[in-house]
């Protein structure tokens, strides 16, 4: 009988950390390695999921594209190591002014993806300005003081001309190149021409139309 026992919780001990074995590796394929954060599989899979769930239900998605300033420029002067560190301090602001809900992946180099369940466009520029505040105010490692980096910022909700996925982040993707194109450290989050003035220090610049 006490053999039993023993070889019953052996196997019982086996096949969990045949489980936990397997949840770390999943963990890994769906975390990117530098900030911890949902890589660009789990961010896909995550928006995939609530842009159907929006459609389904008819409530609100947003999504948006972040991509931070003068990248190259960042890694010339701080060297690879404090752009490594700047991308970590975005994604620590993240953590401190997303809702849980909300998804920040990694979409690829400095690019990012946003992905707001149940959120308004009109709201973006709300979220837009938490995060700019909380990135500016979070340290990076290895470098002294404010690391003055900014990022630019395409946001679209889900509607009649977004019928797909694939469609909403090309929406986004359009409206980044005007954030960047109009001067950087902005939002842009509607149809007009990008506003060129250039933001005045503290104060980013919000386009919507
Ligand atoms: N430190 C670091 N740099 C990276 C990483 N991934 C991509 N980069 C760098 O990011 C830089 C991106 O530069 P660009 O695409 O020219 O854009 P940018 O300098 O940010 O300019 P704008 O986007 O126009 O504001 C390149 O120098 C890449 O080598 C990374 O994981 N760590």
């Amino acid at each position: 009988m006490a053999a039993l026992v023993v070889l019953l919780l052996a196997a019982a001990s086996w096949a969990w950390a045949g489980i936990s074995r397997r949840r770390a590796l999943s963990d890994l394929a769906l975390r990117d390695d530098l900030t911890g954060q949902p890589n660009r599989r789990a961010v896909t899979r995550y928006a995939m999921a609530q842009f159907a769930q929006a459609q389904k239900q008819g409530t609100p998605l947003t999504l948006a594209l972040i991509d931070i300033d003068h990248f190259k420029r960042v890694n010339d002067l701080r060297g690879h190591a404090g752009g490594d560190a700047v991308l970590r301090a975005l994604a620590a602001a993240s953590q401190a002014v997303l809702r849980t809900e909300d998804m920040l992946g990694r979409w690829g180099g400095e690019e990012w993806l946003l992905v707001l369940p149940r959120l308004q466009v009109d709201e973006l520029p709300a979220v837009f300005a938490r995060l700019r505040k909380q990135f500016a105010l979070t340290p990076a490692e290895g470098i002294e003081g404010p690391h003055g980096v900014s990022f630019s910022m395409g946001g679209a909700e889900v509607g009649r001309d977004t019928p797909t996925l694939d469609a909403l982040i090309a929406v986004c993707d359009a409206r980044l190149y005007r954030a960047k194109t109009g001067g950087r450290d902005r939002l842009c989050h509607g149809d007009g021409a990008a506003d060129d003035s250039a933001p005045t220090a503290g104060t980013a610049t919000v386009v919507t139309d």
